[in-house]
């Protein structure tokens, strides 16, 4: 308190910053602690932090283990109870030989914080976090979809592919990084309606444990909300963007040659374009470019893992730049019902795993177009007592009706080409005559 008292009044301001500067170096030298405070409410709209749930989560284990004082908090949905440390606690763990002590203090305001103190040897650098903050919001439905990779009906080769391409991606963190790229992955859906395109999206959000985002692009407002509301997603999620083809005119400046004309045609046709005035009137700001810039890089800003999925029943009228490889890393056809598909089916609608009427049913697909929706509309049980060889013998049935129909389809679209056909034939011969009579008349 002497020599303070001396210095303070003996030492002129600027000498006396000057040594207390490095009185503070020499500190920081001796004490080989660093402290880091994560609070459990952060940002202006008082979300409850990201990292502070994981410790939380991280700590539940070893936490129930170690500390004598804990918390039991009940978890939305669930009828087990959750423990944690409670307040003042403190837990010491190890986290790759380096000693780190946890504890667990209320501030003034009253949100609980998770301190973490490693010695100095492993400081780490913490990430910045974007956070963008606006008026639209996500709405929040749990994700009850029971579809899983077991129960979707599909080539099995296909199917592992695709499992292993995702799990080869939620392993790549350090691979995405390696290379500069963000950490996501596009896929791009396409068949027609009724083939299980929606359903695969839910076994992904199952197989993988991540969060489904349903964009509904025609109700975004613009270019901004778009990007506002794509960087309030979770870590691991999966963005859906279904129809694309019809969510929005989304081709915009790059128009394709097919829309060009289409438009050329709206300006002489009143009718058409009418009909597209009603439409116009509600179409969103969101642009392709718009689109396309989020999935090119943005979000390599936000960290975590993302895959985007578009789903599609037209996909040759996709633009070409948005569909290309790298936007879009991988094309997932989804198709009509095959045999193996249908042995899916089967058992999770008969629990049948084979039967006699199998190979009836393997030569109708392999000549019939049938959607794994129809295939799974037919084959449940109409009635209680109709058991699998009435569910089966009603399905081949069925697909015989669909052969038939197909069949005549196909026979009548024969005979409408031979009669256009015919008809261009007799133009051309009535434009010949008429050629040849012009011909007589200026008497060649
Ligand atoms: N591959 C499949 N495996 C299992 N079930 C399927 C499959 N395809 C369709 N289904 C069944 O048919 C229903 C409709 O399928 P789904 O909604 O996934 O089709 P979609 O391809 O998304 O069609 P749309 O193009 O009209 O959106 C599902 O609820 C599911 O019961
Ligand atoms: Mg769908």
């Amino acid at each position: 308190m002497f020599a303070w008292a001396l210095f303070k009044q003996y030492f002129p301001p600027q000498l006396r910053a000057y040594i207390e500067g490095y009185a503070h170096k020499a500190i920081g030298h001796a004490y080989p602690y660093i402290q880091i405070t994560f609070p459990e409410i952060s940002g202006e709209r008082l979300e409850r932090c990201e990292a502070y749930s994981a410790i939380q989560n991280y700590l539940s284990a070893s936490a129930s283990a170690r500390a004598t004082r804990l918390k039991a908090e009940s978890v939305k949905d669930s009828k087990s109870l959750v423990l944690s440390m409670d307040e003042n606690e403190e837990v010491v763990d190890e986290f790759e030989g380096v000693k780190v002590w946890w504890s667990s203090s209320v501030a003034v305001s009253r949100s609980s914080m998770f301190s973490l103190q490693p010695p100095p040897e492993d400081r780490r650098y913490t990430r910045t976090h974007i956070h963008t903050f606006y008026a639209s919001k996500w709405s929040h439905v749990a994700f009850e979809h029971p579809a899983t990779f077991d129960t979707l009906a599909m080539e099995p080769n296909k199917k592992s592919e695709i499992m292993n391409d995702l799990l080869r991606f939620r392993r790549g963190k350090e691979y995405y990084e390696r290379i500069g790229k963000a950490w996501k992955r596009g896929y791009l859906l396409y068949g027609p309606p009724g083939t299980g395109k929606s359903t695969m999206i839910a076994a992904m959000a199952n197989f993988l444990n991540y969060d489904v985002y349903d964009l509904e692009l025609t109700t975004v407002k613009d270019n901004t909300e778009l990007r506002k509301l794509l960087i309030e997603t979770s870590a691991k999620s999966i963005i859906v963007i279904e129809d694309i083809d019809c969510s929005l005119d989304l081709t915009g400046q790059r128009k394709t040659k097919k829309r060009e004309k289409d438009d050329d045609e709206e300006k002489v046709d009143p009718v058409k374009r009418m009909a597209k005035g009603g439409e116009e009137s509600k179409d969103s700001k969101v642009t392709l470019s718009g689109l396309l810039n989020f999935i090119d890089g943005l979000w390599s800003a936000c960290g975590g893992e993302r895959i985007i999925v578009f789903t599609t029943n037209f996909v040759e009228r996709l633009d070409p730049a948005l569909i290309r490889r790298g936007r879009m890393d991988k094309h997932i056809e989804m198709s009509y019902c095959c045999f193996e598909s249908f042995k899916v089916l089967a058992r999770n609608y008969l629990g049948v795993e084979s039967h006699p009427l199998f190979a009836t049913v393997r030569q109708l697909l392999a000549e019939t177009k049938m959607t794994p929706a129809d295939v799974a509309e037919n084959l449940m049980p109409k009635s209680d007592d109709e058991d699998e060889e009435a569910c089966l013998e009603g399905f081949i049935e069925a697909l015989e009706k669909a052969k038939e129909d197909a069949r005549k389809k196909s026979e009548e679209e024969e005979e409408e080409k031979a009669a256009a056909a015919g008809e261009a034939e007799a133009t051309a011969a009535r434009a010949m005559t008429r050629e040849e009579r012009q011909l007589k008349l200026s008497g060649v």
